[in-house]
């Protein structure tokens, strides 16, 4: 199994190449890619680490000895947010690298899973699904954009709120990967109940914690560590699904057949081909559904904005 990582010199990068090192399953080829003159030496450095992974750098203008071969390619290249910048922000910059990143997966690894991490992932998935129907290899199975932050938060809080065991909690989150586009549902949580304000309270925060570590770092960048470590969970997902383990189940960002848009976050079972089966995400409270619908406007225009980039 090989897994590529395009950005790999970044902060979210450098951790998840580190996690992958340490955890993907023997035998495994990590290939690492980034602009960065120092990526090849952020191999060397975790070729040090001995487990049986096999890790490359590459350098450069072009990402394509990366990608050869790649079965899973996780994209966190670009730039992040800082203090009083929005995640749309980062689209003018963003877009383009994206756009040119899945340009040469698309020539180079067609069938490889794609995880997108690149922000803002409601519009930057549009555009790597619209540069894959350009290139006429677009399997919507094969396409995720990478929320998973998001459901590891909303089992931190929870646990936290609660006093539970964080290994016991399971959040689904559903909608997008911005603001009020990302929705927990919370009401689906077993073992705990909320009041209506715990539910307000914990929602407005899960939906703003990307904004609590901006500002925590003050200029320094935005969530890398989490990020890495959820990067990770959903790589591995991805990874064991395509080694045929059953009932692996993730939510993501998905262009799923979705009723409330092309691409929706919701919980998928991963396989040998990537999405096995989209499940419906279940019953949601009044609270959620009015949230759900709510968010649908903001979450329509962050898709057309990545297929008008790319058409
Ligand atoms: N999906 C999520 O939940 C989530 C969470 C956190 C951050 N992000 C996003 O991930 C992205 C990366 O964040 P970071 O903190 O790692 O940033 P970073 O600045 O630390 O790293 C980005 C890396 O991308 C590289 N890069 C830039 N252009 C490139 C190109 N054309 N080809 C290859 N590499 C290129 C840079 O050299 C750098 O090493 C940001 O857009 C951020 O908003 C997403
Ligand atoms: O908030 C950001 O800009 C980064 C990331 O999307 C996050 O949720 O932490």
């Amino acid at each position: 199994m090989k897994v590529a990582v395009l950005g790999a010199a970044g902060g979210i990068g450098q951790a998840l190449a580190l996690l992958l090192k340490t955890q993907l399953p023997a035998g495994s080829k990590l290939s690492l890619y980034d602009i960065a003159p120092v990526t090849p030496g952020v191999a060397v450095d975790l070729s040090h680490i001995p487990t049986a992974v096999e890790v490359k750098g590459f350098a450069g203008e072009d990402p394509t000895p990366a990608l050869e071969g790649a079965d899973v390619v996780l994209i966190s290249a670009g730039v992040a947010r800082k203090p009083g910048m929005d995640r749309s922000d980062l689209f003018n910059i963003n877009a383009g690298i994206v756009r040119n990143l899945v340009e040469k997966c698309a020539t180079t690894c067609p069938k490889a899973l794609i995880g997108i991490i690149t922000n803002p992932v409601n519009t930057t998935v549009a555009i790597a699904a619209e540069v894959l129907k350009k290139a006429g290899v677009y399997d919507k199975n094969r396409l995720f954009g990478v929320t998973t932050l998001d459901v590891i938060r909303s089992e931190t809080f929870v646990a936290e709120a609660k006093g539970l065991n964080v290994a016991d909690v399971k959040v689904p989150v559903i909608g997008g990967h911005s603001g009020v586009t990302i929705l927990p549902l919370l009401s689906q949580v077993e073992g705990v109940s909320f009041t209506d304000a715990e539910i307000a309270a914990l929602t407005t925060r899960i939906q703003n914690a990307g904004t609590e570590v901006v500002e925590a770092k003050a200029g320094g960048g935005s969530a890398t560590l989490s990020m890495g470590q959820a990067a990770c969970r959903f790589g591995l997902s991805l990874v064991r699904g395509l080694q045929g383990e059953a009932n692996v189940v993730e939510c993501a960002y998905v262009d799923g057949g979705s009723e409330h848009a092309e691409f929706f976050a919701q919980p998928v079972v991963l396989g040998k081909n990537g999405v096995e089966e989209v499940l419906a995400y279940g019953e949601v409270s009044v609270f959620e559904a009015n949230a759900r619908d709510a968010m649908l406007d903001t979450l329509k225009a962050d898709i057309q904005l990545g297929i008008d980039f790319v058409k």
